[in-house]
């Protein structure tokens, strides 16, 4: 087979061809049950110079851990379209120190296509700054997380909605009950005061990147700018946290990428790392929207059972506040008609 990145980029390239595995993708009901077989095919665009003077694996990417990572995605969570798969197969990749870019090919070779045929195959090319910095094409649902433990939380808390809704590129449609959780610090930190939490749902036109800077800009907004994040103690108070917790379905994670003008391109990996271990995030997204997923894990409302399971405590000690109401926030949850935020109160209660 020709190399997939042929006529995209000059430079080395190492290949796996015909990784494959059982997986449940599709739309229809029948793959979701019985599975079949999916084949990827890779092209890594790699700078093997080092690795050819030093012989040494550590300067080169391992063949067999991507191709681990791959197979692991096939058989994996299940997504509708083969155009998620390929997706999330070439950021497996791309997580690889030393992948600069990747092209991916997807086949389905059992796919139910209705007439006699040989596969059904998709290609996708994808450089670094292809995922997390791509604007999508329209509008797409993402989740950001609130958290505010210094100040009058309440009103940061809502002027962050606010915010957000006056943001170029950003739609507020849905917006949780308020909880309060004490402050999970590192283990040994001093003690802090207890948290606000709570939970917008958006519709972003923004690439995954821009969306995390304007997260960033409603914290500066809020007293917790540029120069407070770098002397401030991981998980140590602050006026206000915005974290990205999912755009889209997207799976993706880099790390500082080049300046920008405005201190480089923050880091960025989706869904949240945390997001599926915090009751502080799942209690109030579970309320707002119980059917969301969180890529990787599954819909919310189930990785919240499964965390009240495993730490009944932290659930339980998550404790709501109907008596604060957020501009938008609907008790019944976004799809039955949620309130945009436009900085109104609304309906009393919390959905608690
Ligand atoms: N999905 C994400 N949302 C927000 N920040 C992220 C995300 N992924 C990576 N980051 C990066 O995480 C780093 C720390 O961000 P921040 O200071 O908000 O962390 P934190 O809120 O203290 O801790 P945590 O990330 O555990 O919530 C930043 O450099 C940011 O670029
Ligand atoms: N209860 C609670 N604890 C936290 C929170 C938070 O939002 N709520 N955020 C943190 C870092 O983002 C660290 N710890």
């Amino acid at each position: 087979m020709s190399g997939l990145l042929s006529g995209e980029l000059a430079g080395d390239v190492v290949s796996l061809r015909g990784l494959r595995a059982r997986g449940r993708h599709g739309v229809l009901d029948a793959e979701r049950e019985l599975g079949q077989v999916f084949i990827a095919d890779i092209d890594l665009a790699v700078d093997t110079r080092t690795a050819a003077v030093t012989d040494d694996l550590g300067d080169a990417v391992d063949y067999s851990l991507v191709a681990a990572d791959v197979v692991a995605v096939l058989s994996g969570e299940p997504v509708n379209l083969i155009e998620v798969l390929a997706g999330r197969v070439a950021a497996a990749c791309l997580a690889h120190a030393g992948v600069s870019a990747v092209a991916v090919a997807v086949h389905k070779p059992q796919a139910p296509v209705g007439v006699p045929f040989d596969d059904v195959v998709i290609t996708v090319v994808r450089r670094r700054a292809d995922l997390l910095d791509a604007t999508p094409a329209r509008p797409v649902d993402a989740v950001v997380a609130l958290g505010s433990n210094l100040g009058d939380r309440a009103a940061v808390l809502a002027a962050a909605v606010a915010d957000l809704a006056a943001t170029d590129g950003l739609e507020v449609v849905g917006v949780s009950g308020v909880v309060e959780t004490a402050a999970v610090g590192l283990p040994g930190s001093e003690p802090q005061p207890d948290y606000l939490n709570a939970v917008v749902r958006l519709r972003s036109a923004l690439s995954p990147r821009d969306l995390l800077r304007a997260c960033r800009a409603v914290e500066a907004a809020h007293g917790r700018g540029a120069a407070v994040r770098a002397v401030e103690p991981r998980w140590g108070a602050r006026t206000l946290d915005v974290d990205v917790l999912t755009c889209g379905v997207l799976v993706a994670a880099d790390g500082p990428g080049p300046d920008d003008g405005d201190g480089g391109a923050p880091a960025l990996q989706l869904p949240h790392p945390r997001a599926g271990v915090r009751a502080f995030v799942l209690v109030p997204w579970a309320r707002l929207a119980p059917d969301d997923v969180l890529p990787g894990a599954g819909r919310v409302a189930d990785v919240l059972a499964e965390l009240a399971a495993a730490d009944p405590s932290a659930v339980a000690d998550v404790r709501s506040r109907p008596d604060i109401v957020l501009p938008g926030s609907n008790p019944r949850g976004w799809r039955s008609g949620a309130a945009r935020a436009t900085g109104s109160t609304s309906d009393a209660g919390s959905g608690a």
